[in-house]
């Protein structure tokens, strides 16, 4: 199984997105996307007239955001996609990271209704269902508690745990070829020490700096190469950042 990871800013530009699933209604891999709509939240919250703030590139989530934040990833975002999907000949079924058998849980106080995901034990076989069936599951990154709390979770944390728990590949697309050097050439490879070297001197920073995080992570818990780079690498699986221990 591969999970592939799709940025938000991907939500904005429908030709890349439908090229997308176009390489996807091709390939032979089963495939699960888990997709952010950070923007899109940005957006919303806006208009509502509430003000929000990341820190540390989490988005602060009191419970009277939520309501936004969940219409704009479990909703507008996730339909968004199976709009694209369904007009590529694909079959999507739009889920939450609940029916994907992750739990949540509170990450602070402070953050609100940010959550961490748990390592799920008992994966729901749901996901392996829907595949035989033939289907694209489709995840938001609105996941709940085993008591029904709701939470907003980054995308990339989100893909990190959908991928740990299926022990999958795990590519992210984002609106980057690849992860950039300080004079902004693509890095082929990165590694733990090349990560903190260049975190460090902040040349990653900001978004990448959580997504980079994530994926090596993943790269020592799922014990694989993790990709990062733009939708081209459907066409090209080499081009982009191969992230390694
Ligand atoms: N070294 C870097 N290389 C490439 N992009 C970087 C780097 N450091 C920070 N960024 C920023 O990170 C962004 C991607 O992260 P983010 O916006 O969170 O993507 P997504 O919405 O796909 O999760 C890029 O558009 C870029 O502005
Ligand atoms: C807790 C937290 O920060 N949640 C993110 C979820 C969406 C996301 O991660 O979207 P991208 O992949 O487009 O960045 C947010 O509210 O922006």
């Amino acid at each position: 199984m591969k999970v592939i990871k799709l940025g938000g800013s991907l939500l904005e530009q429908p030709e890349a997105l439908s090229a997308l699933f176009q390489s996807l209604k091709q390939s032979d891999d089963e495939i699960v996307l888990v997709h952010g709509g950070g923007a899109l939240v940005q957006q919303w919250l806006a208009t509502a007239g509430l003000h929000s703030e990341k820190v540390n590139g989490l988005r602060v989530s009191p419970e009277p955001h939520m309501p936004y934040i969940v219409g704009g990833l479990a909703g507008a975002a996730n339909k968004t996609l199976m709009k694209q999907a369904i007009a590529a000949g694909l079959k999507p079924i739009g889920l939450t990271l609940y029916e994907a058998g992750v739990l949540c849980a509170k990450q602070s106080e402070s953050l609100g209704q940010v959550g961490v995901c748990q390592a799920s034990e008992a994966v729901s076989g749901l996901i392996s269902d829907l595949l035989a069936q033939g289907y694209l599951p489709i995840i938001s990154s609105i996941g709940f508690s085993d008591s029904g709390d709701w939470f907003n979770v980054n995308a990339d944390d989100a893909a990190v745990a959908v991928a740990a728990a299926y022990n999958a590949d795990l590519l992210f697309i984002t609106d980057v070829d690849a992860v950039l050097d300080g004079s902004g050439t693509p890095l082929s490879h990165l590694n733990s020490e090349s990560i903190q070297e260049l975190t460090r001197a902040g040349v990653i920073k900001d978004g990448m700096e959580v997504k980079v995080r994530g994926a090596l992570s993943a790269a020592k818990r799922l014990r694989r190469c993790v990709r990062i780079g733009s939708w081209n690498v459907m066409n090209n699986p080499f081009s982009g950042t191969q992230i390694s221990e």
